[in-house]
C-alpha cells in the first residue's frame, strides 16, 4: 500500500515526496511512485478504464508521462502477460488514488515495485481531473515528474529542465525504440489462452513487420492467423525487406512525429509500394504511409488516447469504438487524389483510415490490435490477409 502525505507536528501541513512541474510553473503535488528521480516529457491523458499496464508498456508512449483520468489505477497489480513490449518507454505516470494491494489471480508484482523495476518515476494522490482540464484548455504541455522519498525539491531546476526540453515536434522517437536485429517472432511465452488467441505454426503467409515501436499484440494477431512475422529495424532498406520475399508488409505504431521519422521511411515505404504489395499500417504506420503517398501530418492540440474513441467505417457504414493514442493527426485538406478516406473520428471528423484507390495499401490511425480497448476493429487484420490471398493469386495467374 502507497502511504498517504505525512502530516508533520507544526501547521498540520503535509511532507510531499512526489511534484508535477509544468512547463508554465504549474506545480502539483503528490506522493512518489515507482522510481526515485525525475522524467521530462509531454504530458497527455489517457481515459481507459481498464488495461494500465498494456498502457504503459506501449512503446508509443515514449517521451510522454501519462495521466490517467480513470481514478483507480493498480488495484489488479500487474502480470506477466499484459506487456505490450519488453522494454517499458514511457516517461512517467500520474495517478488519482493510492495504489491499493492487488486484488487479481494474475498478479505477479504490486504496481509500485513494477514501476520502480522499470525505472519509472511516478506520482500518486493529485487531481487528476484538474490536470486533465488544463490540457484540455491549453494543449498538451511539457512537463517533469519527480519523486524524492526526503521531499525535498529544486522547483526552479525541475522548471528550467522542463522549459528547455525541446518536446516531440520534429522528434524522431522510432529510431531509439526499433529493434536493433531483425528477428522472427516466436513470442509465444506471451501467448493469451484465455483470449482465445491460437498459437499457430502453419505460416501460409509471411507479413514482414517495419518496426517503429511495435505492440506485441499486433504480432499475437498475425500468428493467429497464420502468418510468418519477420521484425526489421524502421531503417531498413526496401531492397533487404524485399529479399526476405514477404507476402504483405506491415507498418507499426510507434512514438515520436512522424514528419521526421518520414525523413528516412518515406523512401523506403515508397520503394515498397511500387512493388505492389499489400501494405497495412496502424497509427505512426498510418501516418508515414500518408506522408509518402503525399498527404502532410500536424500536432494536435490534446491528441486521442483512450479505449472508447467512436469511428465511423465510411464503406461499411459501421462505427467502431476503437482504442486510440496518438498526438499526430493526417491533415484533411489537399489530401492526394489516389487516396479515399476509409474511416473518421465521430469525435472530431479528423481522418481515423486512408487506403490507396488503385493497389493493396491501407491503413487506420487508431489501434485495431487493442490492448487494452475493444475487438471492433479486429476484422483489418482479416482484410489485409485477405488482400494478400488475392495478391498471390495474381502473381500465379
Ligand atoms: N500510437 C502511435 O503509433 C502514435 C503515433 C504518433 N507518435 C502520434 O503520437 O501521433
Amino acid at each position: 500500500m502507497i502511504k498517504k502525505p505525512k502530516k508533520t507536528n507544526s501547521k498540520n501541513s503535509q511532507i510531499y515526496t512526489g511534484v508535477l512541474v509544468l512547463e508554465n510553473k504549474k506545480v502539483f503535488k503528490g506522493i512518489g511512485i515507482g522510481y526515485q528521480g525525475s522524467a521530462t516529457g509531454e504530458v497527455c491523458f489517457n481515459t481507459s478504464l481498464t488495461g494500465y499496464q498494456e498502457i504503459i508498456s506501449d512503446p508509443s508512449y515514449a517521451g510522454q508521462i501519462i495521466n490517467f483520468t480513470f481514478p483507480h489505477v493498480g488495484n489488479v497489480g500487474t502480470n506477466k502477460e499484459d506487456l505490450e513490449s519488453d522494454k517499458i518507454w514511457t516517461k512517467g505516470v500520474v495517478f488519482n488514488s493510492e495504489i491499493t494491494s492487488p486484488s487479481n489471480y494474475r498478479s505477479f508484482l504490486h504496481l509500485d515495485a513494477w514501476l520502480k523495476k522499470n525505472k519509472i518515476v511516478g506520482i500518486t494522490g493529485l487531481d487528476t481531473r484538474s490536470l486533465t482540464n488544463f490540457i484540455r484548455d491549453k494543449g498538451a504541455p511539457k512537463g517533469t515528474v519527480a519523486y524524492s522519498k526526503a521531499g525535498k525539491f529544486n522547483i526552479s531546476k525541475l522548471t528550467n529542465s522542463t522549459i528547455k526540453w525541446h518536446g516531440l515536434k520534429n522528434l524522431d522517437l522510432a529510431e531509439k525504440v526499433t529493434t536493433l536485429k531483425n528477428y522472427v517472432w516466436k513470442g509465444f511465452k506471451t501467448w493469451k489462452k484465455e483470449i482465445g488467441y491460437k498459437k499457430n505454426n502453419k505460416n501460409l503467409f509471411h507479413v514482414v513487420a517495419i518496426d517503429y515501436g511495435i505492440k506485441k499484440n499486433i504480432l499475437r494477431y498475425f500468428s493467429n492467423l497464420n502468418c510468418r512475422v519477420t521484425v526489421v529495424s524502421c531503417k531498413t532498406s526496401a531492397e533487404k525487406i524485399l529479399a526476405l520475399k514477404p507476402s504483405g508488409i506491415f507498418l507499426s505504431n510507434g512514438p515520436g512525429d512522424p514528419a521526421a521519422t518520414g525523413k528516412y521511411a518515406i523512401k523506403i515505404i515508397k520503394d515498397l509500394i511500387k512493388k505492389n504489395l499489400p501494405i497495412f499500417g496502424i497509427c505512426l504506420g498510418h501516418q508515414i504511409l500518408a506522408l509518402a503517398l503525399g498527404a502532410k501530418t500536424k500536432k494536435m492540440k490534446l491528441g486521442h488516447r483512450g479505449a472508447n474513441h467512436p469511428v465511423k467505417n465510411l464503406i461499411h457504414d459501421k462505427v467502431e469504438i476503437t482504442s486510440q493514442n496518438h498526438g499526430f493527426e493526417v491533415i484533411k485538406e489537399n489530401l492526394p487524389r489516389n487516396i479515399e478516406v476509409t474511416h473518421k473520428s465521430l469525435f472530431d471528423n479528423s481522418i481515423e483510415g486512408i487506403k490507396l484507390k488503385n493497389k493493396p495499401v491501407f491503413s487506420v490511425q487508431y489501434h485495431p490490435e487493442s490492448n487494452p480497448g475493444p475487438q471492433d476493429s479486429v476484422y483489418l487484420f482479416q482484410e489485409f490477409i485477405n488482400n494478400i490471398k488475392k495478391n498471390v493469386k495474381k502473381k500465379r495467374s
